[in-house]
């Protein structure tokens, strides 16, 4: 094996396209409204409206407002941070509640858990929030995936199309680019990992064109 870690993507990698757009983001647009007019004054929470509204630059914004600037950002996909905290808490809800299950494509749960056993240190980067993250793998339609995961990068690294946000997390993993594995369907953020010098293949799960790094149509065809 040439590589000691494997940084994945979720969305378009380990998870089709459309559990993210067409489950999680319509959850959270419907259910985002009452959480946030029933829990503005929870710690969590509050602490995340702030956030909303320096991004907003308008410290004073209602709730009303601010969670039409909230549905505005889901709508466009904005991969905003404090949007991400709260979507992530709303599936929390949903997950528990049983609403929905965490959808992985099986040759990734089932790669994820081989290269585990080989010893490869396995970590996610996505734009969703760590706990959005780490709630798709526990209650993920193959059981709780969460102890295979060595850690979990977010946007409170960076943008995923940021060379710098993979300096940041080189430095937390304190390895070589050259013994790290990034995979992502996206080019735009494996060309910012390759900068680097991070290895890196992209995931053609829905025939979508190929750029210029090595690809597989699934977790079976990732060469290691
Ligand atoms: C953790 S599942 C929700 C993913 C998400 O919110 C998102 O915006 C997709 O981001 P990704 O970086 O995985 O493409
Ligand atoms: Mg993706």
């Amino acid at each position: 094996m040439n590589y000691r870690a494997l940084i994945t993507d979720i969305e378009g990698t380990t998870s089709r396209i459309a559990f993210v757009t067409e489950v999680l983001f319509p959850y959270a647009a419907k259910h985002l409204p009452d959480f946030i007019r029933q829990r503005c004054e929870q710690a969590e929470v509050a602490l995340e409206l702030k956030a909303v509204r320096q991004k907003m630059q308008q410290p004073n914004a209602d709730t009303e407002a601010v969670i039409a600037q909230l549905q505005a950002w889901i709508a466009a996909d904005e991969k905003i941070t404090p949007l991400k905290a709260l979507q992530g808490m709303v599936w929390r809800l949903g997950y528990q509640q049983g609403h929905f299950t965490g959808h992985l494509y099986p040759d990734a749960a089932e790669q994820l858990k081989a290269w585990h056993a080989q010893g490869l240190q396995l970590f996610i980067y996505s734009s969703g929030s760590v706990e959005a993250q780490q709630l798709l793998f526990r209650y993920s339609d193959f059981g709780d995936l969460t102890p295979l995961f060595s850690g979990y990068f977010d946007t409170r690294v960076g943008g995923k199309k940021e060379i710098s946000s993979y300096a940041a997390i080189l430095q937390h993993l304190q390895l070589p680019p050259g013994q790290v594995l990034f995979l992502s369907d996206v080019v735009a953020e494996l060309d910012a990992a390759r900068k680097l010098g991070i290895a890196t293949c992209q995931l053609i799960r829905e025939g979508q064109p190929a750029g210029s790094h090595p690809t597989a149509e699934d977790f079976y065809q990732v060469n290691l």
